[in-house]
């Protein structure tokens, strides 16, 4: 990894093929609200893997993440935007959102630092707690907020536009390569960017941030990593005015190398947190399947190809080079793929996840860039070609120092499951050394992963279609 003149922790463009990817920020163009791509939260997969459990059975379930006695007016939220909820086809607020937005939106403001499973409606806590804090008659910048990503970035705008669509809202974003060069002043009352941008704008006085009221972390472990962002993250707060503003720190987890940064980061925070073995959601089944070797590993993607396409899927690599060399042979071998990882350039970054977010792709081959946050309901097939790992002593170079990246692995196969919805995750494991990594995640996450045969493509579908529909 190097940084970039923004900071950005940006991997070398001919990285050595031992060193990993890891999650990458990076700026992009605005996505243009009125065609952002807004699922209908109740539309359930149309397919022949259909999900059978509603989103009603599972919300009046009280030990699903989905669960909440309260509705959406009982959270004491404007008008307007429960207008903008309703629009969007939530009818009951989920765990999370009931018992973190009386806390967000309690006065005098306090700080929250909050934890619950993937998909199950974080931005939608922080986006309405950013909205209703917003003074509409000030054209000023007063609420900031900051994804690892430009893709994540670029979705959480959809959400506070989608849900401030009823309120006069303007929005703008701090990502790369987006405002013109001599842009003199951001008045807009909600930004959403990349940390590099963010501290470029604010350092220029391009935005001001004398009236900032609110600063949310999404992703706040990956946001707060001294090894990653944190530098940067920690920039941001430190030209925000003192003792005026909310601090909103969001993701699924929490490990506590950051645990104790993120306390500092937002002092005296109400706090949500999940047991270690209550991470990852249930409605996620997972597998595994033994390869011989790397080639190996190809051929057995290869003959799922017709099970990736049912749905949606995401298959992640540890390399962009890796992820860059399966979709070339997949697609010159006749199969339609598409692949995104950070070197690729901002314009071709978003119509590659705009292509697959409309559902125009079905399959995408990507690194770590996607691994969080990104909502795409579709998704219904999350394969681990390679498994995501750290290395604990800094040295990307020895294999032997690689440790299975906990955090990172839940958040990849968070990519399905959403909000309830079946999903699916395959691990391909082709040496002792990659079956005890997964063993290792097995343990941490405490849920078990099922061994799939790897030429037994019935046997696979069976086991997809039972999954999807128990
Ligand atoms: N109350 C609700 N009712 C119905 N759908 C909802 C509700 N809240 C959120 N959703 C939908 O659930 C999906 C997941 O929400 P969101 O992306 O906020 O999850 P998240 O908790 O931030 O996940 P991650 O940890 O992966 O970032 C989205 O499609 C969102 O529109």
């Amino acid at each position: 990894m190097e940084k970039d003149a923004d900071g950005f922790y940006t991997p070398v463009p001919d990285a050595a093929p031992s060193e990993p990817e890891k999650p990458e920020a990076a700026e992009d163009k605005p996505a243009d609200a009125s065609e952002a791509t807004k699922e209908k939260a109740t539309d359930l997969i149309k397919s022949d893997y259909e999900v059978s459990v509603t989103l009603a059975d599972q919300q009046a379930d009280p030990n699903s993440p989905l669960y909440s006695v309260k509705t959406f007016e009982q959270l004491g939220l404007h008008q307007d935007l429960l207008k903008g909820i309703y629009d969007m086809g939530f009818t009951k607020p989920s765990k999370i959102q009931e018992r973190a937005m009386p806390l967000l939106l309690a006065n005098p403001p306090q700080n929250m630092i909050g934890q619950s499973q993937s998909g199950t409606g974080k931005t939608a806590a922080f986006v309405l707690t950013m909205l209703s804090r917003i003074d509409f008659s000030k054209n000023q910048p007063q609420a900031l907020c900051l994804a690892p990503s430009r893709e994540l970035a670029r979705q959480i705008m959809s959400v506070v536009v989608a849900m401030g669509k009823f309120t006069p809202v303007q929005t703008e974003y701090a990502i790369k390569d987006h405002l013109p060069r001599g842009a003199s002043k951001v008045t807009a009352q909600v930004i959403v960017g990349t940390p590099g941008t963010m501290t470029d704008l604010i350092r220029r006085r391009v935005i001001d941030v004398s009236a900032v009221k609110i600063f949310v972390l999404d992703e706040a472990d990956e946001m707060l990593n001294q090894d990653g962002l944190g530098d940067q993250t920690l920039r941001v707060k430190n030209m925000l005015p003192k003792n005026q503003v909310q601090i909103v720190l969001f993701s699924a987890t929490f490990p506590d190398n950051v645990r104790n940064f993120a306390n500092k980061f937002a002092p005296n925070a109400n706090k949500i947190e999940l047991q270690k073995t209550e991470v990852t959601v249930d409605n996620i089944r997972q597998f595994y399947m033994d390869c011989r070797d790397e080639e190996h590993k190809y051929e057995v993607l290869v003959s799922l190809y017709n099970l990736l396409v049912v749905g949606q899927s995401i298959i992640f690599c540890q390399h962009r080079h890796t992820a860059d060399r399966i979709s070339q042979r997949m697609t010159a071998e006749g199969h339609k793929v598409a692949s995104l990882h950070g070197a690729k350039d901002a314009a071709e970054r978003d119509a590659i996840i705009d292509n697959f977010r409309e559902g125009r792709e079905k399959v995408l081959i990507t690194t770590n860039v996607i691994a969080r946050g990104i909502d795409i309901l579709q998704v219904n097939l999350v394969v681990n070609y390679d498994l995501p790992l750290l290395n604990e002593h800094g040295d990307w170079k020895n294999k032997d120092d690689l440790v299975p990246d906990i955090e990172t692995y839940i958040h990849r196969i968070g990519r399905t499951g959403r909000f309830g919805r079946k999903g699916i995750s395959i691990n391909f494991v082709h040496d002792k050394r990659t079956w005890q990594q997964m063993e290792q995640i097995e343990k941490a996450t405490g849920k078990q992963i099922i061994r799939i045969e790897t030429n037994d493509l019935d046997e696979m579908e069976e086991q997809m279609k039972k999954a999807l529909k128990s």
